[in-house]
């Protein structure tokens, strides 16, 4: 079993270039079922999750030709539609979770679509009703087949319609855009996402011939068409991993300059790091981190401790609070993290209490961090990862504790952080893989 061995408590120091967009990846992947036409899509982060898609594209039968390092050129000319029935698909399909986006374009362009009940974190209950609710919208029929966990979907000709969501799901509108784009007629989809993964999609969408317009709001019309020509696609800088790096510095009090970050594509997230003390410039494209022996958490206006929270886009993303919650550890004064969307994402702290954190998990969404101003530095420790952002949360903790951390379970940390290991190497981070298994197995 491949662990880190991590050596942590010294400054890093360089420069780090952000990967293509996990998430974004995963739904620009799926819409490529959409034409028969070549697409080719560049930025494709080399992550275990978005290598799984690909291969199960090429399962289904797309051709798949990698021209350099992070660029794809992918044809879905003859699409192998009883592969579903497969039990390599069972398997390969349910094994992370962006694969539930093969299904709009599948449905939009081939009449039917199935899909296992797919994988991903284990961050609290993921239901998928607002998905198929707006397949069943479109004019498709669902079977929930529960024995074989399997989900069906067939539909002779989609429908538009007017869809109001019963949540912003950012998976769930990517589906339900894929669909609607082939569908007939106009259909209107209210409280959709707009995270900018799906702002990417849409306009990458809008390029091959489909008309959707109000993107980046939550109302989209879209005006469906008979068929979807190729284009070209770059990926965006990671948000996540951008965020990432930025809590990495402050904690690890090292001075880091994050490449080409599209900063005008980031949000609320830069401001929530500055909240927390973080001093950053920006820098061309580039954010510039000085190295912080302290950073200090604000306070509301009448003086009462933050809260950081989650909600849709432009709301603060749920994949960082992990990241703010680490970085809070160490800083000067309180705040209170509020994760509203998942119920066992902030399960992780109990790692961080053990190295020595001031936490109060005051119940499974919320949890108050007592900064401990890098008085006391975290102290290594063994420890499991339990899901993709806590797990680098855990990196970040153990590169800046005092002495030898093994953290478990990096397959996780592996399917969202491309070459993590060489990359922190570079920065001159203490870390090497070594092969062990966790304590008491
Ligand atoms: C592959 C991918 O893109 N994964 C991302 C995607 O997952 P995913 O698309 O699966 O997540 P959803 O947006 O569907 O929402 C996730 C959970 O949050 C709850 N929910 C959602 C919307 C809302 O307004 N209120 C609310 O409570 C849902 O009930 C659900 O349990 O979006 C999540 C939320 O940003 C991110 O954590 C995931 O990294
Ligand atoms: C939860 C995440 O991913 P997934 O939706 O693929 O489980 C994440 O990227 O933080």
């Amino acid at each position: 079993m491949n662990a880190f061995e991590i050596h942590g408590g010294k400054p890093l120091k360089g420069e780090i270039t952000p990967q293509g967009a996990k998430n974004e990846a995963l739904q620009i992947i799926s819409a490529v079922l959409l034409t028969a036409e070549p697409m080719t899509i560049s930025n494709i982060p080399d992550i275990k999750d978005v290598n799984k898609l690909i291969e199960l594209l090429g399962a289904l039968g797309v051709s798949i030709n990698r021209i350099d390092a992070d660029t794809y050129v992918f044809e879905a000319k003859d699409i192998n539609i009883d592969y579903f029935q497969s039990a390599e698909f069972k398997e390969k399909g349910g094994s992370l979770r962006g694969s539930i986006m093969i299904v709009g374009p599948l449905l939009a362009r081939f009449g039917k679509a199935a899909i296992p009940k797919p994988g991903g974190d284990k961050i609290g209950r993921r239901r998928l009703d607002t998905h198929f609710l707006g397949f069943e919208k479109l004019g498709a029929k669902f079977v929930y087949d529960a024995e074989n966990h399997f989900f069906n979907v067939d539909a002779t000709q989609l429908k538009g319609t007017y869809i109001l969501m019963d949540e912003a799901s950012v998976t769930g509108t990517a589906n339900i855009v894929m669909a609607a784009v082939l569908a007939e007629g106009v259909t209107t989809i209210y409280n959709a996402a707009c995270e900018p993964y799906l702002q990417q999609l849409c306009k990458m969408l809008n390029r091959m011939g489909a008309k959707i317009s109000g993107i980046g709001s939550n109302l989209l019309t879209i005006d469906g068409v008979k068929s979807l020509g190729g284009t070209s696609h770059r990926m965006l800088p990671d948000m996540i991993e951008i965020g990432s790096f930025i809590g990495l510095a402050a904690m690890t009090g090292s001075e880091l300059t994050i490449k080409d970050v599209h900063f005008e594509e980031l949000g609320i997230i830069p401001t929530i790091f500055s909240r927390l003390g973080i001093k950053f410039e920006l820098r061309g494209d580039d954010i510039f981190i000085p190295a912080q022996d302290s950073y200090e958490i604000d306070t509301f206006i009448d003086g009462s401790i933050l809260t950081v929270s989650d909600s849709p886009w432009p709301g603060f993303t749920p994949d960082l609070l992990s990241i703010v919650l680490v970085v809070a550890t160490q800083a000067k004064g309180n705040v209170l993290i509020h994760q509203k969307m998942f119920e066992s994402r902030l399960f992780f702290v109990d790692k961080l209490i053990d190295m020595g954190a001031q936490i109060i998990l005051c119940d499974p969404h919320r949890a108050t961090v007592i900064g401990l101003n890098k008085v006391n530095r975290l102290r290594g420790i063994e420890m499991t990862s339990p899901d993709i952002r806590a797990g680098v949360s855990l990196l970040i903790a153990a590169l800046s504790a005092s002495g030898k951390s093994v953290i478990h379970n990096i397959e996780q940390i592996e399917r969202g952080y491309q070459h993590i290991e060489a990359r922190l190497k570079a920065l001159g981070a203490d870390i090497r893989r070594v092969d062990v298994q966790p304590k008491g197995h």
